[in-house]
């Protein structure tokens, strides 16, 4: 049996579907090749390692829906065409795409081949580290992880010899401000739990309502979350990932200090007529500088004043409180950013081993969904931007698997436009004129706003139809996304953008005595700083690049990815949340039908409905609509395709366009489909009401064996007529005649036995005659006998 469960897609049916299988507990639905997973918000006992065994080796739809068919089929095909392989994982937040990337990579290493279990358990250990620095509560979901990922795992001859991590955006402003009900990342809570209180001492630390960057969201608790316990994960997993005593040690020192940074408070002091900012207190700037064996004069000047230099000079200048926040969150931010890409490279110098050359490789991307808040800012684009990239390139293997499916089937193509969404990437991109280019080019201008920024956007883009104008003087733009139009607010745009790491901060942490925090710094500082080959004098020359921006920077990553994607066969999972409340098996209709949209689904339908969405097999197609050829009989020497034929041209040569027929399959429009049915059902609704009449006349007229063979024949169209709507009609049909045959046997049977006994009492009594009979001659003859005289019968026998 095949589970392929939307032959033909159009929004509605997807949706019916979902719902009606959610409902019955079935969490996964194919559309095509693409596996929709709807979040149960609860845990079904399906990914035992029993579902490893039934599902591993097995072809796509041979199975129900399942997270490990995907696995299993991505695996199979990456060592048997040694193809490198990607499963793209998306859904806006909570939809469960952590959890699902999870459960590919314990199906990979319960199926892969690898004698080796200490790389496949450090591959998977990897995952909580991630999580406990990654991941955190949000309204939308409690572990929630605050930065996209991409995992490839590495094989040879089916085993697994390593795995590359890719980080992107991780969410810098969760360090420093929580929104309510929120917190910050689950390390802090983790390691404030865990610690005894003479560790705690040693890093000056108390409980987490005590912090700044921590108490802002309101309770550091989560229902059903054991922080301790999770510390204790935490720290086992960095033993597994070979992490040093000293390297745990920094990573501990460097939490702490982002703790104590966050309670240093300022006091405003007026200086020469201007506010000035100055330390409220010593103690958090003490236990900064001792953990992270700083000078303490150089962290008090670099969160108070702006270090300039010209012709070797450096000036100070005095920040004022608001810079001096700023500057002291910046701190807190490239700490804990650094540390987070450290830990990401640590983990792989680990996990990726030199014996990647020749392995072939399957991939997880785990990214951020489509967001359309009430106030989408600068994080939005990018989030948003990405994802219209990531559509393009889904869209494009719609594309391509169409093409491949028309030319397989011999379909003519060159009718067939299919619209992209290349105009919204080239609108917002980095390209010249691109939103991003703009924002890139006024980060770097000193002079620039906000509002300079928003005028040059609508100077370039007011003619575009995909670029909107608010219609007051808001600071906002719109762009038409292929998953609707979106409002950004431009605030801070800028500010956002130029949000790399600042360079004193870099300086300040490159000078510490701890070895590994310096590193840490160094490395990035080397990475921002070009080397370029002199022409003129053949050395190299170190070149001071252009200010990095965040867009920019982003924009590589994100090309770089889609880059290596191409290069791989991709899967797509598209995960869905069905309510907003994270209430478990409740599927709410508005809340899946946008993500339907979101996740690029109705544009996969868009796609197809440019071409021919219905794909029928001959003998389905032939079955279902047999009836058109109007009592024609088909011949034995009549190939299916000719017997699609006159079906399909019995509507009338006006609609030769509505379909092609294929090798294998009739393609056709949607409308031509309905048409179709439309006519087919008349044709059996008729027949049905004959044959019903019929079988009424023969119950009638007792004409048992005519009555027989009309309900075999209602019977048999109940089985070939498979559309819905004519299966009703007949079936009540059936049901009725079936109950009346029942009746009309039954009382057949009846009277036969009721016949049966009378015939068989008969000849009972007339076999007791005999032997009454037989027992008076016999009695006769012995008289006869003692009197000397025959009786009649000898009489006739001496006569004989
Ligand atoms: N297959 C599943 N079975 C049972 N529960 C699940 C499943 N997938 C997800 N969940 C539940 O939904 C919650 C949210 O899932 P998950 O963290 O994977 O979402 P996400 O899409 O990664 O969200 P974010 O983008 O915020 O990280 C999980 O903590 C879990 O409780």
């Amino acid at each position: 049996m095949f589970y392929y469960i939307f032959s033909d897609l159009n929004e509605h049916s997807i949706l019916d579907n979902l719902k009606s299988r959610y409902g019955r507990g079935l969490i996964y639905t194919y559309t095509g090749s693409i596996l929709v997973a709807v979040n149960p918000y609860k845990m079904f006992n399906i990914y035992g390692l029993d579902m490893v065994k039934r599902y591993e080796g097995k072809p796509l739809g041979e199975l129900p829906p399942h997270l490990f068919a995907i696995g299993s089929v991505s695996y199979t095909k990456m060592i048997k065409d040694n193809e490198n392989q990607v499963l793209i994982i998306s859904g806006e937040s909570g939809a469960g795409k952590t959890e699902s990337t999870k459960l590919v990579m314990q199906y990979l290493a319960a199926v892969n081949r690898s004698g080796n279990n200490l790389i496949t358990e450090q591959i998977l250990e990897a995952n909580p580290l991630l999580e406990s620095f990654g991941n955190a509560k949000t309204i939308r979901n409690d572990n929630s992880s605050r930065f996209g990922k991409y995992i490839e795992v590495f094989f040879k001859n089916g085993a697994i010899v390593g795995a590359k991590t890719a980080e992107y955006l991780l969410e810098k402003s969760r360090i420093v401000t929580q929104a309510p009900e929120e917190r910050n990342y689950h390390v802090f809570y983790e390691m404030l739990e865990e610690l005894s209180d003479e560790q705690k001492a040693k890093y000056g630390l108390q409980t987490a309502p005590k912090y700044f960057y921590l108490n802002q969201g309101g309770s550091a608790l989560i229902r059903g979350r054991d922080d301790a316990d999770n510390y204790r994960k935490l720290t086992a997993a960095m033993d597994i990932l070979n992490f040093e005593r000293q390297e745990q040690e920094t990573i501990v020192k460097i939490l702490a200090s982002v703790l104590h940074i966050g309670n240093v408070y300022f006091k405003v002091v007026q200086e020469n007529n201007h506010d000035r900012a100055e330390l409220g207190s010593d103690a958090e700037i003490k236990w900064v500088a001792h953990l992270l064996d700083l000078s303490e004069d150089w962290l008090k000047q670099a969160l108070t004043s702006k270090v300039t230099e010209a012709r070797g000079d450096r000036f100070y200048t005095p920040y004022n409180l608001d810079q001096a926040l700023d500057a002291r969150d910046a701190v807190a931010k490239a700490l804990y950013c650094r540390m987070f890409s450290w830990l990401v490279e640590r983990i792989n110098m680990i996990i990726c081993r030199a014996e990647r050359e020749k392995s072939t490789s399957l991939a997880v991307l785990d990214i951020f969904g489509f967001e359309d808040f009430h106030f989408n800012s600068f994080e939005q684009l990018c989030i948003n931007y990405a994802n219209e990239t990531l559509q393009f390139f889904f869209n494009q293997h719609i594309f391509r698997l169409e093409q491949k499916e028309y030319s397989k089937e011999k379909i003519r193509w060159e009718h067939i436009e299919f619209k992209d969404n290349q105009p919204t990437i080239d609108l917002v991109a980095t390209k010249p004129a691109g939103i991003l280019h703009i924002l890139d080019d006024e980060s770097n201008f000193p002079q620039a706003t906000d509002n300079s920024f928003l005028e040059k956007c609508h100077f370039h883009h007011s003619g575009n139809e995909l670029y909107d104008k608010p219609r007051m003087s808001d600071p906002e733009f719109y762009v038409v996304h292929y998953a609707g139009k979106i409002k950004y607010n431009v605030q801070h745009f800028l500010e956002k953008n130029k949000d790399t790491l600042r360079s004193d901060v870099i300086e300040l942490m490159c000078e510490s005595k701890n070895q590994i925090l310096s590193q840490m710094f160094k490395d990035h500082r080397d990475r921002l700083i070009t080397k370029t080959l002199s022409k003129t004098t053949g050395r190299y020359v170190t070149v001071k690049p252009r200010t990095t921006t965040v867009a920019a920077s982003f924009n590589e990553s994100l090309l770089s990815l889609i880059d290596t994607m191409s290069r791989c066969n991709p899967f797509f999972v598209r995960c869905i949340k069905p309510n907003a409340q994270k209430a478990p098996m409740t599927f709410e209709d508005i809340v899946v039908l946008d993500q339907l949209r979101y996740t690029g689904m109705l544009e996969t339908i868009r796609i197809r409905k440019m071409g021919y969405p219905v794909r029928i097999k001959f003998p389905h197609f032939i079955e279902r609509y047999r009836c058109l050829m109007k009592g024609e009989p088909i011949r034995s020497n009549q190939v299916p395709w000719d017997v699609c034929k006159v079906i399909l041209q019995s509507q009338g040569p006006e609609f030769k366009d509505e379909y092609q027929i294929g090798a294998t399959k009739v393609f056709m429009k949607e409308a031509f489909e309905s048409r179709l049915d439309t006519a087919a059902g008349a044709i059996k609704r008729a027949a049905a009401v004959r044959l019903q009449t019929m079988v009424r006349t023969f119950l009638v007229r007792n004409r048992h064996q005519k009555l027989r063979s009309a309900v075999t024949r209602l019977q048999r169209m109940v089985r070939m007529w498979k559309t819905r709507r004519d299966f009703r009609t007949v079936r009540n049909g059936i049901v009725l005649a079936q109950a009346q045959f029942r009746m009309f046997s039954q009382r057949r049977r009846y009277l036969k036995t009721r016949e049966n006994l009378k015939h068989r009492l008969e000849e009972h009594r007339l076999h007791r005659r005999k032997q009454e009979v037989q027992a008076k001659m016999e009695k006769e003859r012995r008289g006869n006998m003692a009197m000397g005289c025959v009786t009649s019968s000898e009489c006739n026998a001496a006569m004989i």
